[in-house]
Order: structure tokens, then sequence, then C-alpha cells
């Protein structure tokens, strides 16, 4: 069976819900080896993008590709031993535990039905080590808060030792501790792509961004060229004020215009 290999791009992707185009022929491209982040307003487009990347979505018109091959012409697992998503959806109400839950991720490498392997299980340990969920390894998923159970689910995605690894909003639920936690593991993949809101994370462990706006992309390249104070003005309407930290562009937020100022 051949493996997907390469950068993942999306070429003039068209794709709408119902008769509304949400992407207008959208462009981009996740390096290999690079950690790339879709940020932009609500309602811009990224999960949708997204969802064209890992499959669950097929553009009306353009094609997604890992590298020169239509990602149309995978079939499912070849996909899943190669591409792992944390999606937004809700998964708790499922009466699996924490350790079936994050097993799930090695299914796409057996080759039939069988018993998990102690390989498998030493995997997904340390995949929970890794996102600091070991101690729930025996609790039921439907009783986790939501914090944990995001952490549950970027140790499944884990437990797939994706080459591809896909995350909407993986940051959502976790405190500031586990935000920064979890996108330090986007490097143990060999290429990410994560949508994300909080552009100083996304400036922070971003490689490359891709800026969309109202389906279009508006910028992209490296969160220094993407990021800058008219571009934040521009798409968010916020004024932003640069600060550096150790060499990354870092972002105070305030209204466009100050309140005071309203007042004389
Ligand atoms: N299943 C659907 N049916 C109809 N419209 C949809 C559907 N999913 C998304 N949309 C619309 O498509 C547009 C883009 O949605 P999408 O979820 O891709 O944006 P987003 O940038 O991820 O937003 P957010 O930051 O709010 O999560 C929105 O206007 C949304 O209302």
């Amino acid at each position: 069976m051949s493996t997907a290999v390469g950068a993942l791009h999306a070429r003039g992707v068209r794709l709408g819900y119902g008769r509304t185009d949400v992407l207008h022929g959208v462009d981009m491209v996740a390096r290999e080896g690079r950690v790339t982040g879709l940020v932009g307003p609500n309602g811009s487009g990224k999960t949708t993008l997204l969802r064209l990347l890992f499959g669950a979505l097929r553009p009306a018109e353009g094609e997604v590709l890992i590298g020169d091959r239509p990602l149309a012409q995978f079939d499912r697992t070849e996909l899943a031993r190669s591409m792992a998503v944390v999606v937004q959806e809700d998964s708790g109400d499922t009466a699996l535990s924490v350790a079936e839950v994050v097993l799930l991720g090695r299914l796409p490498h057996h080759s039939a039905l069988g018993r998990y392997s102690d390989s498998d299980h030493a995997i997904a340990l340390d995949a929970l080590r890794r996102v600091g969920a070991a101690h729930l390894v025996d609790r039921d998923l439907s009783e986790l808060s939501g914090g944990e159970r995001q952490r549950v689910m970027v140790a499944r995605a884990l437990t797939q030792q994706p080459r591809y690894l896909l995350m909407d909003e993986p940051t959502n639920h976790l405190d500031i501790h586990f935000q920064h936690e979890i996108l330090q593991l986007t490097e143990l993949s060999q290429t990410a792509v994560v949508v994300l809101h909080d552009l100083n994370l996304a400036a922070r462990y971003c490689d490359d961004l891709v800026v969309l706006q109202s389906g279009h992309v508006v910028a992209s390249g490296t969160p220094e060229e993407v990021l800058t104070t008219e571009l934040i003005k521009d798409v968010y309407g916020v004024r932003a004020t640069i600060v550096v930290d150790d060499g990354i562009p870092q972002f105070l937020f305030a209204p466009r215009f100050s309140p005071a100022a309203n007042h004389g």
C-alpha cells in the first residue's frame, strides 16, 4: 500500500452549504514538517477548509492534494494511517473509558480486528502522559470535564502516530498551561494544520499562517510576515500593539477606537 507523503495542498477550492459559497477558490499549502495555522474571524471558513483537508467534505471546484496525489484517490484506511484529526464535535456521550477511546487510535494500524498488543497499550499510555491525562485512564469519557476530554481526544490522535495532524481549535476548554502543552505536541507529527483563534498562540507555535476572511485567503506566510497591526485592524477590526517576547511577536488587543476618545 502506498503511503501519504508530501505537503497538503488546497488548490482553488470552492465550497458552499446549499446555495451560499463559503470558500471562494481558496489556495493554501501546509508544508511538510511545519505547523500551519488557519486563523480568521468567526464564520470565515476555517473549519470548512480543515474538513476539506481531511476529506470530510469534497470541494465543488478545485482539489485537495497530498504531495502530488489527489486526496480523493486515498482510501479510508490509507488516510487513517497517516492523518489524525481532532475536531470540535462533542463525543462525551460515549460509554467508553478513556483507555478504550485512546486505543481507538491504534485501529488503523491493525490489519484485522484483533486484540491490542502490548505495544499499542504502551503507545496509548505514552500519549495520555504527554497530554497530562494518564491519571484519567480508567475514567469514563462521559464524566470528564471539557478540558480533560479535549486532552484525551488529542491523546487519541497522537496514538495514531500520524504523519499529518489536523486540529480544530484544540485549545478550547484548556487552561493556559495546557494551551501551551498541547500546542507543543504539534511537533510530534511531521505536518500539522491547526485552526486557532488566539493569535498569540498562533504566532508562538505556527511556522506558517493562512488568514481567511469571508472565505478568501487574505494573507499567508510566517507569523512575522502575516500578523501586522494593519492586517489585524483590517481583518478583526481591533487595534493591536506588538511586543516581542523571545523573538516571537505577541499582541495586546484593544478596541479600534479608544472609548475615552469618544467622550472628547
Ligand atoms: N453545515 C452547515 N450548513 C450551513 N452553513 C454552514 C454549515 N457549516 C458552516 N456553515 C457556514 O459556513 C460559514 C463558515 O463556517 P466555518 O465553520 O467554516 O467558519 P469558521 O471560520 O470555522 O468559524 P468559527 O471561527 O466561528 O468557528 C459560516 O457562515 C457558517 O454559518
